[in-house]
């Protein structure tokens, strides 16, 4: 196993174990100096001429290369930009316009929301007839059949962890005629992938998770490069066009995934990204994957151990499992308050998920059992009881 731990790369608060990474990574030490390189030396004494001279006009399928390696999907096969909802917006109108003549999305019951809000926006301004199918996750394979124009799906539940079997899904998928989109907002930097592969159609993403971006970093979205020509952009944007700068009053696409392009790309998040992706240099998703799941296997067995009141939500098995470990605790909201309150931060995922992101880049096993201390140190105490832990803040 190569040195996977890297903590020194990290600016984390003293005292403070950093159990939600699988929502907002944390700081990189070189992000602060590449933003303001970035802001000082190219936007301020180049000015626009960093577009070119600095390379920002690239800085899209640049750093998308650089997830495409994480992802292990084709080079050229992903771009950067948007919120990762109108990634999967846009990827989701380029699949329903692939299968005109089916009019079933397919995805399951645990979607993350926005996923889910997407497709039924799209079906009403669509207004051609299409249907959302929300089985239980478990159920999402049998219920891919010959109607399913686009099965859309999450690979790691947010609030369980539990893990689809991408390759057999995409394959009952493609089996039945349908096309594959996979939200990796969970997976990405978090469990080992197979983009290329796999081969689904679209795969979509975002970077401020487990690849460390940053608040509002930008989205990705891999198309398989074989459907890229088919793949007509329901946000036709001008950085989208073959060539923007012709100003030419009608839209041609891109060749590639660049025509996912929308307008202007998010310079200063982007150059932060590239600075934070350098901490995966030298650094195996294999190996990250191997930590991740002794540290949670470790997790799991302190925790159980300490304070049997909190029921395991994500599967017991690691191979099942994310990134990350949940428990149900009907208190929840309020033992994640104390929690915080003594530097172990987690998150709460209702309706009583106590939600904790393993992420070996930046956690050992020292943290994992102080973390598994004082959560058990709380809910054998009582102290979540305060008053002061009841109050639930606007982001929870
Ligand atoms: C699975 C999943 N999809 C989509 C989103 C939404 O992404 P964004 O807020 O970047 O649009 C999130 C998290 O916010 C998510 O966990
Ligand atoms: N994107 C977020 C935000 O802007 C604020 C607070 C949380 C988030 C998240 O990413 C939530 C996350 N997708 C989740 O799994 O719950």
């Amino acid at each position: 196993m190569t040195t996977i731990l890297r903590k020194h790369h990290f600016d984390l608060p003293d005292g403070v174990i950093y159990l939600d990474g699988n929502s907002l990574g944390p700081l990189p030490r070189s992000a602060a100096e590449r933003a303001a390189h970035t802001i000082t030396q190219e936007w301020g004494l180049e000015l626009i001429k960093a577009w070119n001279s600095a390379g920002w006009m690239d800085l899209p399928a640049r750093i998308g290369d650089r997830v495409a390696a994480l992802i292990k999907a084709q080079p050229g096969s992903v771009t950067m930009g948007d919120t990762l909802s109108i990634k999967v917006y846009q990827a989701l109108d380029a699949a329903l316009k692939l299968r005109p003549n089916r009019k079933v999305i397919l995805s399951d019951s645990g979607n993350f929301p926005t996923d889910l809000y997407m497709a039924q926006g799209l079906i009403d301004t669509l207004a051609k007839g299409h249907v959302l199918r929300t089985p239980p996750p478990d159920d999402v394979q049998d219920a891919i059949n010959d109607d399913v124009a686009v099965v859309m799906l999450t690979q790691v539940d947010y609030r369980t962890g539990r893990l689809h079997d991408m390759a057999a899904i995409t394959a009952r998928a493609h089996a039945a005629g349908a096309v594959m989109i996979w939200d990796l907002a969970h997976s990405a930097g978090a469990v080992p992938l197979d983009i290329a592969g796999c081969a689904p159609e679209f795969a979509v993403g975002c970077t401020y998770k487990f690849l460390n971006g940053g608040p509002g970093a930008p989205a990705f979205i891999h198309i398989r490069p074989d459907i890229a020509p088919l793949v007509n952009p329901a946000l036709a944007g001008w950085m989208g066009h073959e060539a923007p700068f012709a100003m030419d009053p009608d839209y041609r696409p891109a060749p590639s995934t660049e025509r996912m392009r929308v307008g202007t790309p998010p310079v200063v998040q982007l150059s932060i990204l590239d600075a934070a992706l350098d901490v995966w240099d030298g650094v195996t998703m294999a190996d990250i994957r191997a930590a991740s799941i002794a540290l949670s296997d470790l997790f799991i067995a302190k925790v159980e151990a300490g304070c049997p009141a909190l029921r395991l939500a994500s599967p017991r098995d690691g191979a099942q499992r994310g990134s990350q470990v949940s428990f149900h605790f009907a208190h929840g909201y309020a033992a994640i308050q104390a929690l915080i309150d003594r530097g172990v931060i987690g998150d709460f995922r209702a309706p009583d998920i106590m939600r904790f992101g393993i992420t070996p880049l930046y956690l050992d096993e020292d943290d994992i059992s102080a973390a598994a201390d004082h959560i058990c140190d709380v809910i054998q105490t009582e102290i979540w009881r305060d008053p002061k832990y009841q109050t639930r803040a606007r982001v929870t």
